[in-house]
């Protein structure tokens, strides 16, 4: 399983890069985490090409404020469903992503009905996707 994470602005906190970076590399027996962040232009159009070619061949799910909430139990099996896939999450920039975009996606995630940086966004995912593979382990951290 491949999962790839594509940013629409960089990542400039070290602490952060360095806290995703750990989950990544407890996960990286089992999943290959790719992350990849570009410098936002604002232009929408380059942006949905890019964001669309990043993610050739991958299930393609937005993180975007009004997508679908589900508990971590809840990921956890979406998540196990997906063992056979390539994912790729989309994050926006300041901007957020673009409606076209999001409507080329197979599902829309929400982390809350709060807004987040896109940095902290990705620290929220990269924990879930940690939490969601202890849980189908049944190790304790997910206690
Ligand atoms: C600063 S936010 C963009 C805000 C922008 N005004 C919008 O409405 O999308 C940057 C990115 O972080 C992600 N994000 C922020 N809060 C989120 C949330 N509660 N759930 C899912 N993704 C979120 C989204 O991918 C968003 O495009």
């Amino acid at each position: 399983m491949k999962i790839r994470i594509i940013m629409g602005s960089k990542i400039n906190n070290r602490c952060l890069k360095d806290m995703v970076n750990e989950y990544a590399k407890r996960l990286s027996s089992v999943m290959e985490i790719e992350i990849i962040d570009f410098k936002s232009t604002g232009n929408d159009v380059k942006e949905y090409e890019k964001f669309i070619k990043l993610s050739e061949g991958f299930y393609r799910v937005a993180l975007a404020v009004e997508g679908k909430q589900l508990d971590s139990e809840s990921f956890a099996k979406w998540f196990e469903g997906k063992q056979n896939k390539n994912i790729a999450f989309l994050i926006g920039g300041a901007k957020g992503l673009s409606e076209i975009l999001k409507k080329k996606c197979n599902e829309l995630f929400s982390l809350s009905k709060l807004t987040f940086a896109h940095e902290h966004a990705l620290l929220l995912l990269s924990e879930q996707i940690y939490r969601a593979y202890t849980i189908i382990q049944g190790h304790p951290y997910h206690k």
